[in-house]
């Protein structure tokens, strides 16, 4: 370019780590609104192509994601069940009686939906654009013309676009996707959750994104969130020779996890099933940092047998010969209600009987569970350490790991998620081997927020300070007492708010296989110095967002 043209960058949220360059391709607009008018074939005709067209919408919706597989198919299934939806149905009809054509009917029957989901805000807001394309795709049916979609180049492009659909994202062709751009659409958007999990270079919820014409050559940075327009020489080429390390780094061999200056921080894998033991090994897991048992029995009526469980922990555990493999104790309760174990009638379970709390009230439950945990272990080469859910006070921790200790098992911790555990940590951390943050849970009772609830889902952001001032008393009181401080909750896998949680003091970071190589690359880029000088920025932040835009800027400043 030119020395007088002007630079100016975008900026929103980036997915993974990667960096691109290309030129801008514009998916197409939506289809016009239909017209209001009214219906000349009458009711009756109406509703039969309604009722046709949202069937045969659900049944490609339901084709493409079986092509797809993976969590586009989950994706895909819930769009699918959306074209099927009763009250929807319901709703068209009444609109059809009200004498309105199939194609507006079902654009304002959708559109209403539509509006209740943004009206409840975080992630069922973030559902909006889903039903949008399923609205689209039924009313181009209705028409007869094709449903709105990815456009098509010989050439390698930069897809710009309001927000991909999931039927959109799960076929995108990687091979001529350079990466993503998107106007509208968060951190938990489906988009977003597709693009980490097929590695595609993403920046979301980008202002002005819409603005960007075809043909405009751009730099698409998502370990900064920023979409950098018409670069300059030096930038392009420090863009295309980042890009070139990142491909070298990918097809290196894994190693362990570590920082710049060689620091260890082990990355483990979040298990809820032995299925998955081959994969995380595959992906460079140095062991389990959390198995989730209730996974196992949350269709279980009766509590399970010895003989059962001793099956299913020994099948985990030879998968892991000399690792560290971290087994929690049943947590029941709440997200994940045990009939054999929970009363449904608890108002409040969250705040209820749940995980060790629900275990003390059945003993024997627990008794028999860490009977199985002892006997996998003695018949297998891990080296097992168990724990237990939803710990509150210190007599629990000394109840949990004395009953664990009397049953054979050598090393007995508790998981922090609770602020009051987190606030005693030292006291806790005197009487336990280890602890384990689940960040999942000590966000929501934190920022008193139901994980559960989409209205509340904005205030579900581990970033914020009040979370990680926590996360910084227990590794503050496992440095003390040089015992291991691991974190298991979804904040490990947000690779800069990994390199900020060791800042903390977290020595070991615990998260699904699919993350564990972006935050080993991330890890790799700072020396613990950098990492304790971004939580102590991150500490002195006022909000989540503050806190990560900070992070990211001193980052992308290293
Ligand atoms: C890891 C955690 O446990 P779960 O998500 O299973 O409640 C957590 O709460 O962060
Ligand atoms: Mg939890």
């Amino acid at each position: 370019m030119s020395g007088d043209e002007v630079t100016s960058t975008l900026t929103g949220t980036g997915i993974g780590r990667g960096i691109a360059v290309g030129t801008v391709l514009r998916m197409p607009d939506p289809l016009p609104e239909p017209e209001a008018t009214p219906s000349t074939l009458g009711p009756d005709a109406e509703k039969e192509r309604a009722r046709a067209s949202l069937a045969a919408t659900a049944a490609v919706i339901r084709h493409r994601g079986e092509r797809a597989g993976g969590s586009a198919k989950d994706v895909l299934e819930a769009q699918a069940f959306m074209a099927e939806d009763p009250t929807l149905a319901d709703d068209v009809a009444a609109r059809i009686d009200g004498g309105s054509t199939a194609e507006r009917a079902v654009f304002d029957a959708f559109a209403a939906f539509r509006d209740l989901l943004v009206s409840m805000g975080g992630y069922m807001g973030e559902r909006a654009t889903d039903l949008d394309d399923v609205s689209q795709r039924v009313v181009a049916h209705l028409r007869g013309v094709p449903a709105p979609g990815v456009p098509e180049s010989d050439t390698p492009f930069v897809l710009v676009a309001r927000d991909l659909a999931p039927a959109d994202t799960a076929l995108l062709d990687l091979e001529k996707v350079l990466a993503l751009v998107t106007s509208e659409g968060g951190p938990t958007s489906h988009t977003a959750i597709l693009a980490r999990e097929k590695a595609i270079i993403a920046v979301v919820g980008v202002a002005g994104a819409l603005s960007l014409a075809d043909g405009t050559e751009v730099i698409v940075d998502a370990a900064t969130g920023r979409v950098t327009l018409s670069p300059s020489d030096d930038e392009r080429a420090s863009a295309v020779d980042r890009a070139a390390a990142d491909r070298a780094a990918a097809s290196a061999p894994v190693g362990p996890g570590a920082l710049a200056d060689g620091t260890a921080v082990p990355l483990l894998a979040n298990l809820g099933s032995s299925k998955g033991a081959a994969d995380a090994v595959a992906k460079g897991a140095e062991g389990v940092g959390l198995f989730r048992t209730e996974f196992l029995f949350l269709d279980a009526e009766t509590a399970p047998s010895v003989a059962d469980q001793t099956a299913q922990y020994t099948a985990l555990l030879e998968a892991f010969p000399g690792r560290k493999v971290v087994v929690r104790a049943l947590d029941a309760g709440a997200d994940k209600p045990l009939s054999f174990l929970n009363d449904s009638a608890e108002e409040n379970p969250a705040l209820g009987l749940r995980g060790l709390r629900a275990l003390r009230a059945n003993e024997s439950v627990l008794r028999d569970q860490l009977t199985a945990l002892a006997a996998a272990d003695a018949a297998t080469e891990a080296d097992l350490w168990v724990m237990a859910p939803m710990v509150s006070t210190v007599e629990e921790t000394r109840y949990f790991t004395q009953l664990a200790r009397e049953l054979g098992l050598k090393t007995a911790g508790v998981m922090v998620e609770v602020p009051s555990s987190a606030l005693l940590a030292d006291r806790i951390l005197a009487v336990a081997d280890f602890a384990s943050i689940g960040t999942n849970d000590l966000t929501q009772y934190t920022l008193a927020a139901d994980r559960l609830l989409g209205s509340v889902a904005s205030f579900q952001d581990p970033w914020h300070p009040a979370v990680l001032k926590l996360v910084g008393e227990v590794g503050r009181a496992g440095a003390e007492l040089g015992k291991p401080v691991g974190i298991c909750g979804e904040a490990a896998a947000d690779p800069l708010l990994a390199v900020v949680l060791v800042g903390l003091g977290a020595t070991t970071l615990s998260m699904s296989p699919a993350a564990l190589a972006d935050v080993r690359s991330e890890l790799a880029r700072h020396t613990l110095d950098e990492a304790r000088r971004f939580a102590a920025l991150a500490l002195s932040e006022s909000s989540a967002v503050e806190a990560r835009a900070a992070v990211t800027s001193a980052a992308a400043g290293t």
